[in-house]
């Protein structure tokens, strides 16, 4: 559920964005929390950069409409309030981090050089080595220092930590969530590594085939689903049980007698049933593993079209 009392920072209604004949975004509506960080998850192919690139101004919408605070995206106001790092940094090999940092304080106005060299220092990077000579996960510190140094509202990051080891992309991670606690900045993050995103996300969006599957607070979603397990019901044909509403059912398996459901509701009655609230990422994965039930909601405060 989308907290009305918390400012939007991203507004998307009846956004699409074709390719050719393709849909690569379609129909989708949501909100993204000002001040929280949001989980963008989805399959290869769902939607997730192009979403990005949307908000960034770099893409135009085909049909609809995305605001960024309210304004349009890639307009002066939206650029200023807004960071883009995605996984290929765009950094120039030959520059050193020092030059670097010079040239992000020659483009931006609001350039905050203390906090850009304080995320370098922190990382123990002298500033007069060359960016070609960085490693993986010093090169991710820089971009990040750059992209912290414009001071964004909003920082998107399409999956820029992919390419870390784990420790490396934990480090960056705890970076990234210092950086917002301090300043209150909006972060969307796409990832593919569920079981990462419990712990350093409030908010989550989740696009399927082009649309929007879920979206809402993490605590919330978890709370309104619930996982259940026990004995399939043999005259059922699917195993779940008679009386329950399939249009709420996100995913059921059938693994020799025992059924797992998820659904969006409350469980099943009767107490041969072992009922629990979903974590993050067992819910994530239902709806992915799903053939994109249930369909009635609109997408705008939890499980969606
Ligand atoms: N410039 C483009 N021209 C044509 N088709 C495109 C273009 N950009 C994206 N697409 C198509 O749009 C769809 C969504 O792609 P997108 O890159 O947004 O997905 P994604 O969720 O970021 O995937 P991944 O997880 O693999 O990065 C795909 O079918 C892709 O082939």
């Amino acid at each position: 559920m989308t907290d009305p009392t918390v400012p939007t920072a991203l507004r998307a209604t009846g956004l699409g964005r074709r390719f050719r004949s393709r849909w690569a975004l379609r129909d989708c509506a949501f909100t993204v929390p000002a001040g929280k960080i949001t989980a963008l998850v989805g399959p290869n192919g769902a939607g997730k950069s192009t979403l990005f690139h949307l908000a960034t101004g770099l893409l135009h919408p085909t049909t609809g409409e995305l605001s960024v605070f309210g304004a349009t995206p890639g307009s002066d106001e939206a650029r200023a309030r807004t960071a883009f790092l995605a996984q290929d940094k765009p950094l120039y090999p030959r520059f050193t981090v020092g030059d670097t940092l010079r040239f992000g304080r020659e483009l931006n106005d609001d350039w905050d050089q203390a906090a850009a060299e304080r995320i370098v220092r922190a990382g123990d990077i002298p500033f007069d080595t060359r960016i070609g000579t960085l490693s993986q996960g010093q090169a991710t510190r820089v971009a990040l220092a750059v992209a912290f140094g414009k001071r964004p509202e909003l920082l998107l990051l399409d999956e820029p930590l992919a390419d870390l080891d784990p420790l490396v992309r934990i480090e960056a991670m705890g970076l990234v969530m210092e950086e917002v606690a301090e300043r209150g900045t909006t972060v969307v993050i796409s990832s593919h590594i569920l079981s990462e995103l419990e712990s350093v996300c409030d908010h989550v969006l989740l696009l399927k085939h082009g649309g929007v599957r879920l979206d809402g607070d993490v605590q919330r979603l978890c709370e309104d689903h619930v996982r259940f397990t026990g004995l399939a019901d043999a005259s059922t044909g699917d195993g779940l049980p008679a009386g329950l509403d399939r249009g709420t059912v996100v995913e059921a398996t059938v693994t020799g007698r025992q059924l797992t459901a998820f659904v969006r509701g409350t469980a099943p009655t009767g107490d041969h049933w072992i009922t629990e609230t979903p974590s993050l990422e067992e819910l994530l994965l239902a709806y992915l593993r799903s053939d994109d039930r249930p369909t009635e909601d609109t997408g705008r405060d939890g499980a969606a079209a």
